[in-house]
């Protein structure tokens, strides 16, 4: 049994999650049992100025560096926080802050035409410092050198805690991105069919719509409430779901740098001679989220799931949920939570994991849904001072 923290910030900018577990096991027979889970909000100001510069905002290196410490320094002190009252972790994997995603331009598997480059803030040598820990970082890149998207990572950790000996499932993190895991019955080479990819967006759109119809007064649309006042306006759904992204072949990755600021303003733009009200526009955004989904399971996958699990904080949005449902006819909607793995903390619990297969010298990455030519060890050990 190993005691080891997970860290992340995911593309919605709202904190730190941290998990504290005991991990056992490797593969198939890898557990992990979830000790303390927590979201640590960043500081309002450091928050803005991570949003900024994932929007496009220019800064100097000064600022950069500072942007890096403070990362660091709030990482840092999640991970000091997470553990008050129990025996220290051995170990941190930190996923760090993602501000530049670049997806490599490929035609398939192994085929990269050009590189990806993708940039996560908050570096693990000062963890590791601040902490006393040995942290594992900077999980992406090793992927991406070899022509990997380097996202998404955490399919190779739901192969290995969420297959299932008959069913074929999806596992679906709807976080600011959305992203899949579709997961074969486990047999035969199993492994070699999984797939993954980038849907689109999750809650990226939807949180800076009601940013914007509330002058920031609000952040998301609790359980989303406000958009199930609404309706969706089919024609507008149809036209952005023409959009070249969602008729992309996985493997593929994507981030805020489309699914941002500006698409959300060429949304309202569209949505002009609709006149829709703010919940008819909420509703429509919430159907276009559903629908990409649903469209890229039916265009992308050999088979449809026999069950899709869903986690991420959109799972929370019961107007997404239940639209999902809609679109996805019988095939049964429900969340990570019901077969025993936090939908809040996944991806959290999954760097803990992917930092310790790294020590263990075991591959990270999943091909089939990087991209990448073949497995390769993932993230950067840096080591805690005795
Ligand atoms: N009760 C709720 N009702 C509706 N939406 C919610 C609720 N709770 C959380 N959310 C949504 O979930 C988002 C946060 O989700 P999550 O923490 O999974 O994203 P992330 O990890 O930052 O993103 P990613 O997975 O893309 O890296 C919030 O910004 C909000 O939109
Ligand atoms: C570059 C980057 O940070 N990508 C994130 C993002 O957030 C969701 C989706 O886009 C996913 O591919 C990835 O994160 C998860 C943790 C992953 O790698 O599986």
């Amino acid at each position: 049994m190993t005691r080891i923290i997970g860290l992340i910030s995911g593309t919605s900018v709202d904190g730190i999650d941290a998990a504290l577990v005991d991990i056992s096991g490797t593969d198939l027979d890898l557990k992990v049992e979830l000790l303390a889970g927590q979201t640590y909000p960043y500081p309002a100001e450091l928050r803005d100025s991570i949003l900024a510069v994932c929007a496009g905002k220019a800064i100097s290196m000064a600022e950069l560096a500072a942007l890096d410490d403070a990362i660091a320094f709030s990482f840092a002190q999640a991970a000091q926080n997470i553990q008050t009252g129990h025996q220290p972790a051995i170990l941190i994997g930190s996923h760090g802050q993602t501000v530049y995603h670049r997806p490599p331009q490929s035609q398939g598997i192994g085929k990269p035409q050009s590189l990806g480059y993708t940039l996560q803030l908050g570096r693990g040598e000062l963890i590791a410092s601040i902490t006393g820990i040995t942290t594992v970082s900077n999980f992406r890149v090793a992927d991406i050198a070899i022509g990997g998207h380097g996202a998404p990572l955490v399919p190779r950790v739901d192969a290995y805690l969420l297959s299932h000996p008959d069913e074929a499932r999806c596992i679906q993190n709807l976080g600011g991105i959305g992203n899949v895991a579709y997961i074969p019955p486990r047999r035969d080479n199993w492994l070699e069919k999984m797939r993954g990819w980038d849907t689109g967006p999750g809650n990226s759109l939807l949180d800076l719509a009601v940013e914007h119809l509330t002058n920031g007064a609000k952040k998301y649309d609790e359980d989303g409430k406000w958009a199930a006042t609404g309706s969706p306006c089919q024609s507008l759904v149809e036209q952005w779901l023409q959009q070249d992204y969602f008729h992309l072949p996985p493997p593929k990755s994507t981030g805020r740098e489309l699914f941002g600021v500006d698409y959300l303003n060429q949304c309202l733009k569209d949505a002009g001679p609709y006149q829709l009200s703010p919940a008819d526009f909420l509703a429509t955004l919430t159907e276009l989220t559903a629908a990409s989904v649903v469209h890229s399971y039916q265009t992308f996958l050999p088979q449809m799931p026999q069950r899709v699990f869903l986690c991420g904080g959109g799972s929370r949005n019961l107007y997404l949920k239940e639209r999902l449902q809609s679109l996805l006819k019988t095939i049964p909607v429900l969340t990570t939570d019901e077969v025993g793995l936090s939908g809040d903390f996944k991806e959290a619990i999954a760097f803990a994991v992917l930092a310790y297969w790294r020590q263990l010298d075991m591959p990270g990455n999943l091909p089939s849904a990087t991209g990448a030519p073949h497995e390769v060890l993932l993230g950067e050990i840096h080591p805690a001072e005795k």
